[in-house]
Protein backbone atom coordinates (compact mmCIF):
# COMPACT_ATOMS: atom_id res chain seq x y z
CA UNK A 1 0.00 0.00 0.00
CA UNK A 2 1.28 3.41 -1.01
CA UNK A 3 0.16 5.05 2.67
CA UNK A 4 2.40 2.30 4.47
CA UNK A 5 5.19 2.68 2.31
CA UNK A 6 5.79 6.41 2.78
CA UNK A 7 5.26 6.05 6.43
CA UNK A 8 8.16 3.39 6.42
CA UNK A 9 10.17 6.08 4.88
CA UNK A 10 9.34 8.47 7.13
CA UNK A 11 10.14 6.12 10.42
CA UNK A 12 13.50 4.54 9.14
CA UNK A 13 16.63 6.17 10.02
CA UNK A 14 18.07 5.51 7.06
CA UNK A 15 15.68 7.55 4.83
CA UNK A 16 17.69 10.89 4.51
CA UNK A 17 20.43 12.87 5.20
CA UNK A 18 18.43 14.94 8.02
CA UNK A 19 17.34 11.44 9.56
CA UNK A 20 18.19 12.25 12.91
CA UNK A 21 17.84 15.92 12.71
CA UNK A 22 14.25 15.38 11.85
CA UNK A 23 13.25 12.82 14.42
CA UNK A 24 14.67 15.08 17.26
CA UNK A 25 13.11 17.98 16.13
CA UNK A 26 10.02 16.48 15.56
CA UNK A 27 10.32 14.75 18.98
CA UNK A 28 11.59 18.58 20.95
CA UNK A 29 8.52 20.31 18.98
CA UNK A 30 6.16 17.65 20.85
CA UNK A 31 7.40 18.23 24.16
CA UNK A 32 7.52 22.23 23.19
CA UNK A 33 3.68 21.79 22.54
CA UNK A 34 3.26 19.63 25.69
CA UNK A 35 4.88 22.32 27.90
CA UNK A 36 2.87 25.14 25.95
CA UNK A 37 -0.66 23.44 26.81
CA UNK A 38 0.33 23.33 30.43
CA UNK A 39 1.36 26.75 30.48
CA UNK A 40 -1.74 28.02 28.36
CA UNK A 41 -4.03 26.43 31.08
CA UNK A 42 -2.63 28.15 33.92
CA UNK A 43 -2.70 31.78 31.94
CA UNK A 44 -6.39 30.88 31.05
CA UNK A 45 -7.43 29.99 34.40
CA UNK A 46 -5.90 32.38 36.81
CA UNK A 47 -4.47 36.11 35.99
CA UNK A 48 -2.78 37.83 33.06
CA UNK A 49 0.00 38.78 35.10
CA UNK A 50 2.28 36.01 34.21
CA UNK A 51 2.52 37.87 30.53
CA UNK A 52 5.14 40.34 30.53
CA UNK A 53 5.61 42.71 27.90
CA UNK A 54 9.07 43.45 25.69
CA UNK A 55 10.26 46.53 24.52
CA UNK A 56 8.52 47.09 21.20
CA UNK A 57 5.14 46.24 23.57
CA UNK A 58 4.64 42.83 22.48
CA UNK A 59 4.08 39.87 25.02
CA UNK A 60 6.24 37.78 25.80
CA UNK A 61 5.40 34.58 28.50
CA UNK A 62 7.19 31.52 30.36
CA UNK A 63 6.14 29.76 27.69
CA UNK A 64 8.33 31.37 25.43
CA UNK A 65 11.67 31.02 27.39
CA UNK A 66 10.76 27.72 28.63
CA UNK A 67 10.54 26.10 25.21
CA UNK A 68 13.26 28.30 24.18
CA UNK A 69 15.23 26.56 26.87
CA UNK A 70 14.24 23.05 26.54
CA UNK A 71 14.92 22.96 23.23
CA UNK A 72 18.06 23.95 22.94
CA UNK A 73 18.99 22.09 25.80
CA UNK A 74 17.54 19.25 23.89
CA UNK A 75 19.22 19.80 20.55
CA UNK A 76 22.92 20.11 22.49
CA UNK A 77 22.24 16.99 24.41
CA UNK A 78 21.28 15.06 21.04
CA UNK A 79 24.24 16.65 18.99
CA UNK A 80 26.45 17.66 21.31
CA UNK A 81 26.42 21.56 22.01
CA UNK A 82 29.64 22.30 20.22
CA UNK A 83 27.98 21.37 16.57
CA UNK A 84 24.62 23.25 17.78
CA UNK A 85 24.17 26.95 17.08
CA UNK A 86 20.43 28.33 17.10
CA UNK A 87 18.98 31.47 16.09
CA UNK A 88 15.81 32.25 18.48
CA UNK A 89 13.33 35.01 19.15
CA UNK A 90 14.21 35.50 23.42
CA UNK A 91 16.96 37.00 25.14
CA UNK A 92 18.11 36.44 28.65
CA UNK A 93 18.29 40.10 29.67
CA UNK A 94 15.22 40.29 30.94
CA UNK A 95 14.82 37.40 33.06
CA UNK A 96 18.63 37.66 34.78
CA UNK A 97 17.75 40.70 36.48
CA UNK A 98 17.59 40.85 39.86
CA UNK A 99 13.34 41.80 39.88
CA UNK A 100 12.49 39.07 37.90
CA UNK A 101 13.65 35.70 40.24
CA UNK A 102 10.43 35.08 40.54
CA UNK A 103 9.89 34.58 37.02
CA UNK A 104 12.85 32.99 36.49
CA UNK A 105 11.94 29.82 39.10
CA UNK A 106 8.70 29.90 36.80
CA UNK A 107 10.98 29.28 34.31
CA UNK A 108 13.21 26.68 35.71
CA UNK A 109 10.21 24.92 37.23
CA UNK A 110 8.55 24.71 33.77
CA UNK A 111 11.73 23.61 32.20
CA UNK A 112 12.52 20.78 34.27
CA UNK A 113 8.45 19.09 34.59
CA UNK A 114 8.86 19.33 30.76
CA UNK A 115 12.45 17.94 30.58
CA UNK A 116 11.00 14.96 33.22
CA UNK A 117 8.73 13.51 30.80
CA UNK A 118 11.52 13.33 27.98
CA UNK A 119 11.80 9.71 27.80
CA UNK A 120 7.84 9.54 27.19
CA UNK A 121 9.07 11.48 24.06
CA UNK A 122 11.77 8.97 22.68
CA UNK A 123 14.00 11.60 24.22
CA UNK A 124 16.63 11.86 27.33
CA UNK A 125 16.30 14.02 30.40
CA UNK A 126 18.61 15.41 32.52
CA UNK A 127 20.37 13.42 35.14
CA UNK A 128 19.28 15.62 37.50
CA UNK A 129 16.73 18.98 37.40
CA UNK A 130 18.25 21.86 35.39
CA UNK A 131 19.21 24.72 37.87
CA UNK A 132 18.45 28.59 37.10
CA UNK A 133 21.96 29.31 35.30
CA UNK A 134 21.99 26.34 33.38
CA UNK A 135 18.36 27.09 32.19
CA UNK A 136 20.04 30.97 31.11
CA UNK A 137 22.42 29.42 29.78
CA UNK A 138 20.68 27.19 27.19
CA UNK A 139 18.52 30.25 26.38
CA UNK A 140 21.34 32.36 26.07
CA UNK A 141 23.43 29.55 23.68
CA UNK A 142 20.87 30.76 21.16
CA UNK A 143 22.67 33.59 19.98
CA UNK A 144 23.76 32.60 17.02
CA UNK A 145 23.44 35.32 13.78
CA UNK A 146 22.71 33.22 11.04
CA UNK A 147 24.32 33.85 7.96
CA UNK A 148 25.05 32.15 4.76
CA UNK A 149 27.42 29.52 5.53
CA UNK A 150 27.08 26.44 7.49
CA UNK A 151 24.18 25.16 9.54
CA UNK A 152 21.99 27.04 12.56
CA UNK A 153 18.34 26.23 13.72
CA UNK A 154 16.17 29.08 13.71
CA UNK A 155 13.49 28.68 16.41
CA UNK A 156 10.41 30.69 17.50
CA UNK A 157 9.67 29.13 20.67
CA UNK A 158 6.10 30.70 21.17
CA UNK A 159 4.79 32.44 17.58
CA UNK A 160 1.95 34.23 18.09
CA UNK A 161 2.18 35.01 21.72
CA UNK A 162 -0.77 37.25 21.70
CA UNK A 163 -3.38 34.42 20.38
CA UNK A 164 -1.31 32.44 23.19
CA UNK A 165 -2.12 34.57 25.67
CA UNK A 166 -5.22 34.56 24.70
CA UNK A 167 -6.44 31.41 24.65
CA UNK A 168 -6.09 31.12 20.69
CA UNK A 169 -3.81 29.72 17.82
CA UNK A 170 -0.67 29.54 18.77
CA UNK A 171 2.59 27.65 16.63
CA UNK A 172 6.22 26.45 17.88
CA UNK A 173 8.32 26.61 15.04
CA UNK A 174 11.90 25.21 14.36
CA UNK A 175 13.62 24.78 11.07
CA UNK A 176 16.93 23.38 10.33
CA UNK A 177 19.03 26.01 7.42
CA UNK A 178 21.69 25.13 6.09
CA UNK A 179 24.29 27.61 3.51
CA UNK A 180 21.51 29.77 3.82
CA UNK A 181 18.60 27.53 2.79
CA UNK A 182 16.06 25.81 4.95
CA UNK A 183 16.04 22.27 4.77
CA UNK A 184 14.22 20.83 7.47
CA UNK A 185 10.87 22.74 9.03
CA UNK A 186 9.00 21.66 12.31
CA UNK A 187 5.64 23.65 13.08
CA UNK A 188 3.52 22.42 16.45
CA UNK A 189 0.42 23.49 16.45
CA UNK A 190 -1.14 22.72 19.35
CA UNK A 191 -5.15 24.10 18.91
CA UNK A 192 -5.26 22.98 15.49
CA UNK A 193 -8.55 21.95 15.37
CA UNK A 194 -10.04 18.95 13.46
CA UNK A 195 -12.43 20.71 11.81
CA UNK A 196 -10.74 23.56 9.66
CA UNK A 197 -14.17 25.59 9.99
CA UNK A 198 -13.28 25.93 14.08
CA UNK A 199 -9.91 27.87 13.15
CA UNK A 200 -11.78 31.43 13.27
CA UNK A 201 -13.50 30.60 16.11
CA UNK A 202 -11.40 28.82 18.53
CA UNK A 203 -11.45 31.38 21.25
CA UNK A 204 -15.41 31.62 21.17
CA UNK A 205 -15.11 28.11 21.34
CA UNK A 206 -12.42 27.13 23.75
CA UNK A 207 -14.20 29.30 26.28
CA UNK A 208 -17.64 28.19 25.64
CA UNK A 209 -17.12 24.22 25.01
CA UNK A 210 -14.57 23.64 27.80
CA UNK A 211 -17.09 25.56 30.69
CA UNK A 212 -20.18 23.71 29.40
CA UNK A 213 -19.68 20.64 27.88
CA UNK A 214 -16.78 18.12 28.73
CA UNK A 215 -14.85 17.42 25.56
CA UNK A 216 -15.27 13.85 24.19
CA UNK A 217 -11.96 12.75 22.06
CA UNK A 218 -13.86 13.47 18.98
CA UNK A 219 -15.27 17.33 19.79
CA UNK A 220 -11.64 17.58 21.80
CA UNK A 221 -9.59 16.36 19.07
CA UNK A 222 -6.76 19.07 18.15
CA UNK A 223 -3.46 19.69 17.80
CA UNK A 224 -0.63 18.70 15.46
CA UNK A 225 2.71 19.01 14.69
CA UNK A 226 3.74 19.30 10.55
CA UNK A 227 7.45 18.52 9.21
CA UNK A 228 8.96 18.30 5.99
CA UNK A 229 12.35 18.82 4.40
CA UNK A 230 13.40 19.91 1.49
CA UNK A 231 13.52 18.20 -1.94
CA UNK A 232 11.24 15.54 -0.17
CA UNK A 233 8.01 16.48 -2.15
CA UNK A 234 6.62 15.01 0.70
CA UNK A 235 5.23 17.26 4.07
CA UNK A 236 3.82 15.17 7.45
CA UNK A 237 1.28 15.74 10.12
CA UNK A 238 1.17 13.85 12.73
CA UNK A 239 -1.05 14.01 15.92
CA UNK A 240 0.06 15.49 19.23
CA UNK A 241 1.12 13.28 22.02
CA UNK A 242 -2.22 13.04 24.55
CA UNK A 243 -2.28 12.57 27.90
CA UNK A 244 0.74 10.32 29.29
CA UNK A 245 0.35 8.44 26.01
CA UNK A 246 4.24 7.54 24.48
CA UNK A 247 5.62 8.82 21.01
CA UNK A 248 5.74 6.01 18.98
CA UNK A 249 7.37 7.24 15.84
CA UNK A 250 6.14 7.67 13.33
CA UNK A 251 2.88 8.24 15.39
CA UNK A 252 0.46 7.99 12.65
CA UNK A 253 1.98 10.60 10.55
CA UNK A 254 -0.42 10.99 7.50
CA UNK A 255 0.58 13.24 4.41
CA UNK A 256 -0.92 16.77 3.96
CA UNK A 257 -0.98 18.88 0.14
CA UNK A 258 -2.19 22.01 -0.43
CA UNK A 259 -5.28 22.79 -1.82
CA UNK A 260 -6.33 21.95 -5.39
CA UNK A 261 -9.09 24.80 -5.75
CA UNK A 262 -8.35 27.09 -9.50
CA UNK A 263 -11.07 28.85 -8.96
CA UNK A 264 -10.37 32.39 -7.04
CA UNK A 265 -14.09 32.70 -6.05
CA UNK A 266 -13.30 29.46 -4.00
CA UNK A 267 -10.76 30.31 -2.52
CA UNK A 268 -9.83 31.18 0.99
CA UNK A 269 -7.25 33.79 1.91
CA UNK A 270 -5.51 34.06 5.93
CA UNK A 271 -3.97 36.67 7.22
CA UNK A 272 -2.33 38.03 10.65
CA UNK A 273 -4.96 38.66 12.97
CA UNK A 274 -3.90 42.09 14.50
CA UNK A 275 -4.26 44.87 11.78
CA UNK A 276 -0.91 46.43 12.91
CA UNK A 277 1.16 43.50 11.39
CA UNK A 278 -0.65 43.14 8.30
CA UNK A 279 -2.73 46.16 6.29
CA UNK A 280 -6.27 44.41 6.22
CA UNK A 281 -7.24 47.00 4.49
CA UNK A 282 -4.77 46.97 1.55
CA UNK A 283 -5.24 42.79 1.49
CA UNK A 284 -9.35 43.34 1.05
CA UNK A 285 -8.59 45.31 -1.98
CA UNK A 286 -5.66 43.23 -3.62
CA UNK A 287 -8.05 40.19 -2.88
CA UNK A 288 -10.85 41.70 -4.42
CA UNK A 289 -9.05 42.86 -7.59
CA UNK A 290 -7.61 39.31 -8.04
CA UNK A 291 -11.47 37.70 -7.78
CA UNK A 292 -11.37 36.28 -4.28
CA UNK A 293 -14.42 36.62 -2.62
CA UNK A 294 -14.70 34.79 0.26
CA UNK A 295 -14.59 36.30 4.39
CA UNK A 296 -10.14 36.72 4.80
CA UNK A 297 -9.34 33.56 8.00
CA UNK A 298 -7.41 35.92 10.21
CA UNK A 299 -5.45 33.69 12.49
CA UNK A 300 -2.37 33.84 14.62
CA UNK A 301 0.99 32.71 14.04
CA UNK A 302 2.66 29.93 11.39
CA UNK A 303 -0.51 28.56 11.77
CA UNK A 304 -1.53 30.07 8.55
CA UNK A 305 1.30 28.24 6.80
CA UNK A 306 0.07 25.31 8.36
CA UNK A 307 -3.64 25.82 6.94
CA UNK A 308 -2.12 26.22 3.55
CA UNK A 309 -0.18 22.97 3.86
CA UNK A 310 -3.03 21.01 4.51
CA UNK A 311 -5.24 22.81 2.23
CA UNK A 312 -7.57 24.50 4.32
CA UNK A 313 -6.31 27.68 2.90
CA UNK A 314 -5.48 28.40 -0.79
CA UNK A 315 -3.52 32.06 -0.23
CA UNK A 316 -1.24 33.88 2.54
CA UNK A 317 -0.48 37.42 2.72
CA UNK A 318 0.98 39.65 5.27
CA UNK A 319 1.59 43.06 4.52
CA UNK A 320 3.50 44.25 7.67
CA UNK A 321 4.06 48.13 7.39
CA UNK A 322 6.86 49.71 6.13
CA UNK A 323 9.85 49.88 7.85
CA UNK A 324 8.79 46.15 9.59
CA UNK A 325 11.41 43.79 8.92
CA UNK A 326 10.85 40.19 8.70
CA UNK A 327 12.75 37.99 11.42
CA UNK A 328 13.70 34.52 9.74
CA UNK A 329 11.97 32.04 12.59
CA UNK A 330 9.08 33.32 11.78
CA UNK A 331 8.69 32.26 8.10
CA UNK A 332 11.59 29.28 7.62
CA UNK A 333 9.89 26.48 9.16
CA UNK A 334 7.03 27.46 7.40
CA UNK A 335 8.44 27.66 4.04
CA UNK A 336 9.67 24.68 3.71
CA UNK A 337 6.26 22.52 4.81
CA UNK A 338 4.12 24.56 2.47
CA UNK A 339 7.08 24.04 -0.71
CA UNK A 340 7.24 20.30 -0.53
CA UNK A 341 3.44 20.48 0.28
CA UNK A 342 3.29 21.40 -3.04
CA UNK A 343 2.56 25.35 -2.83
CA UNK A 344 5.11 28.03 -3.02
CA UNK A 345 6.14 31.26 -0.91
CA UNK A 346 7.41 34.31 -2.23
CA UNK A 347 7.49 37.90 -1.40
CA UNK A 348 5.00 40.56 -3.87
CA UNK A 349 7.97 40.48 -6.56
CA UNK A 350 7.80 36.54 -6.66
CA UNK A 351 11.32 36.49 -5.33
CA UNK A 352 11.78 33.33 -2.47
CA UNK A 353 12.65 34.18 1.01
CA UNK A 354 16.41 34.41 1.52
CA UNK A 355 17.48 32.90 5.03
CA UNK A 356 21.07 34.01 4.11
CA UNK A 357 21.68 37.40 5.31
CA UNK A 358 21.32 37.31 9.08
CA UNK A 359 18.07 36.99 11.39
CA UNK A 360 16.32 39.51 8.87
CA UNK A 361 14.53 38.86 5.68
CA UNK A 362 16.67 41.50 3.78
CA UNK A 363 15.35 42.59 0.37
CA UNK A 364 11.99 41.42 0.93
CA UNK A 365 9.62 42.61 -1.55
CA UNK A 366 6.77 44.35 0.30
CA UNK A 367 4.85 41.08 1.46
CA UNK A 368 4.78 37.45 1.99
CA UNK A 369 2.94 35.50 -0.07
CA UNK A 370 1.84 32.27 -0.23
CA UNK A 371 -0.27 31.55 -3.72
CA UNK A 372 -0.74 28.65 -5.38
CA UNK A 373 -0.04 28.54 -8.89
CA UNK A 374 -3.26 28.77 -10.18
CA UNK A 375 -3.78 31.87 -8.72
CA UNK A 376 -0.54 33.42 -8.64
CA UNK A 377 -1.86 36.52 -10.06
CA UNK A 378 -1.41 38.16 -6.43
CA UNK A 379 2.32 38.06 -7.50
CA UNK A 380 1.60 41.04 -9.20
CA UNK A 381 -0.14 43.38 -6.62
CA UNK A 382 -0.68 47.37 -7.52
CA UNK A 383 2.54 49.88 -7.29
CA UNK A 384 1.07 51.40 -4.52
CA UNK A 385 1.84 48.83 -2.37
CA UNK A 386 2.70 49.04 1.38
N1 LIG B 1 4.58 45.44 13.78
C1 LIG B 1 4.68 44.20 13.31
N2 LIG B 1 4.44 43.97 12.01
C2 LIG B 1 4.50 42.74 11.53
N3 LIG B 1 4.82 41.66 12.25
C3 LIG B 1 5.10 41.83 13.55
C4 LIG B 1 5.04 43.10 14.13
N4 LIG B 1 5.34 42.97 15.43
C5 LIG B 1 5.60 41.66 15.63
N5 LIG B 1 5.46 40.98 14.50
C6 LIG B 1 5.71 39.56 14.28
O1 LIG B 1 4.54 38.91 13.92
C7 LIG B 1 4.48 37.65 14.54
C8 LIG B 1 3.06 37.28 14.59
O2 LIG B 1 2.62 37.39 13.28
P1 LIG B 1 1.21 36.94 12.88
O3 LIG B 1 1.12 36.83 11.42
O4 LIG B 1 0.88 35.69 13.62
O5 LIG B 1 0.28 38.12 13.39
S1 LIG B 1 -1.00 38.05 14.31
O6 LIG B 1 -0.58 37.68 15.64
O7 LIG B 1 -1.94 37.09 13.68
O8 LIG B 1 -1.58 39.40 14.25
C9 LIG B 1 5.14 37.87 15.85
O9 LIG B 1 5.71 36.65 16.30
P2 LIG B 1 5.80 36.33 17.88
O10 LIG B 1 6.55 37.46 18.53
O11 LIG B 1 6.57 35.05 17.87
O12 LIG B 1 4.39 36.18 18.38
C10 LIG B 1 6.21 38.89 15.51
O13 LIG B 1 7.43 38.30 15.16
MG1 LIG C 1 7.03 34.76 15.81
MG1 LIG D 1 7.69 34.11 19.32
MG1 LIG E 1 7.41 37.60 20.28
Amino acid sequence: MEGVRKLDIVGSVESNEYSKELDVAVRAVQMACFLCQKVQESLISKSSSQVQSKDDNSPVTVADWSVQATVSWLLSQSFGSENVSIVAEEDVVSLSKADAAGLLKAVVNTVNDCLAEAPRFGLQGPAMALGASEVIEAIGRCNSSGGPTGRFWALDPVDGTLGFVRGDQYAVALALIENGEAVLGVLGCPNYPMRKEWLSYQHRYHRIISKLTPPTSESWDKGCVMYAWKGSGEAWMQPLIQGDKKLVWPNSARPVQVSSIENPALATFCEPVEKSNSSHSFTAGLAHSVGLRKQPLRVYSMVKYATIARGDAEVFMKFARAGYKEKIWDHAAGVVIIEEAGGVVSDAGGRRLDFSKGIYLEGLDRAIYSVLAELNTLHRPPPHGK
